[in-house]
């Protein structure tokens, strides 16, 4: 019987609370928040719409730690959202002490998981989770790519009014704003994009991918994204938990892939059973190693201030 865990009842965690039921990807899933009786709320409402959506996945809400036990997947949300005018580096400190003390639960708790952060600045987060849990780099995961990705496939959909299913694309790089949306490999059903749009508005939409999050944020003004952020990272903990063999963009623990060693940085990967199975490397042009040696550099400073 497949066990998922979410770690933060917070907007992103009951999110994905919401979603992994819905999709029915584990028959257990906990939702864990220091709060008292949030989390508990939080899933009886999501548990309260099974009978009119038609799930019948067990849904616990708790504050005791000890209900994580022997997950096979759990999904860290924990921490600090921006707010306008913040970058994400600027909830490098705050967050990190979050999962740290986070990650030392799952350690101690579900030794087998395999852990996906979602925590800002994700890659840092991720790196500081992969050091403190000790797990092997397979098994801790960074979620980024996939919402980037989405993202930038639903701004080549409404440019060209066609349905966001078929535009297949993705973002490398860090989550910020070095982030790599590649337009060489951007298409429609197989089309280039460099077909079907005008290179100003192509620029135009990988600007929009790269701020995506701050444009949400300005929106929201207390908080970030969360519904989009929420799936993404369910869809993750799907593959692994069906084992599909999904490619998708994850952060994830480099040694020489790309030609870049000692970072997470989003790149494609094949997700199953085993967490990272593959990661799927590929040429990129002078432009683009360009491009993702700043996502490196980046990250690298962001690493630097974990101190880990
Ligand atoms: N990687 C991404 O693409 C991405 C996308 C969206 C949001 N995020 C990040 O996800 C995080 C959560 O965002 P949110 O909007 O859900 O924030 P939120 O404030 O709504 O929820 C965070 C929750 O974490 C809980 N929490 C704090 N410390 C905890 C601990 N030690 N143990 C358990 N729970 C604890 C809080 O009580 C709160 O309920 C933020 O850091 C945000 O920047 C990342
Ligand atoms: O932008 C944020 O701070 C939240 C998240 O990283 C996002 O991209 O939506």
């Amino acid at each position: 019987m497949a066990k998922l865990s979410i770690i933060g009842a917070g907007a992103v965690g009951t999110a994905a609370a919401h979603w992994a039921a819905v999709k029915g990807v584990a028959e257990e899933i906990v939702l864990v928040d220091v709060v008292p009786d949030l989390a508990k709320g939080k899933a009886l409402d999501i548990a309260q719409s099974a009978p009119v959506h038609g799930f019948s996945c067990r849904l616990k809400g708790t504050e005791f730690w000890e209900d994580i036990a022997d997950s096979d997947v759990v999904i860290l949300t924990a921490g600090r959202p921006r707010k306008p005018g913040m970058t994400r580096d600027d909830l490098l400190k705050v967050n990190l002490e979050i999962v740290r003390s986070c990650a030392e639960k799952v350690r101690e708790l579900a030794p087998s998981a395999c852990l996906i952060v979602v925590t800002n600045p994700i890659d840092a987060m991720v790196y500081a989770a992969y050091r403190i849990t000790g797990f092997p780099k397979n098994r801790v995961i960074g979620m980024a790519g996939v919402l980037d990705s989405a993202r930038y496939r639903y701004f080549i959909a409404e440019a060209l009014g066609v349905s966001p299913k078929d535009v297949q694309a993705l973002v490398m790089g860090i989550h910020g704003d070095h982030m790599l949306p590649l337009v060489r490999l951007a298409n429609v059903s197989g089309i280039p994009i460099r077909e079907l749009l005008p290179e100003e508005k192509i620029a135009e939409i990988v600007e929009r991918t790269r701020k995506g999050g701050g444009e949400i944020v300005s929106y929201l003004k207390t908080g970030s994204a969360f519904t989009t952020p929420g799936l993404a990272a369910v869809e993750m903990a799907e593959a692994i938990l069906r084992d599909e063999k999904r490619v998708l963009t994850c952060s994830v623990w480099l040694e020489g892939e790309f030609d870049i060693s000692g970072v997470f940085l989003g790149v494609p990967v094949v997700l199953g059973r085993n967490g990272v199975e593959r990661i799927l490397t590929f040429t990129l042009t002078e432009e683009e190693k360009k491009a993702l040696s700043a996502s490196v550099e980046a990250v690298k400073n962001q690493i630097a201030l974990t101190g880990l």
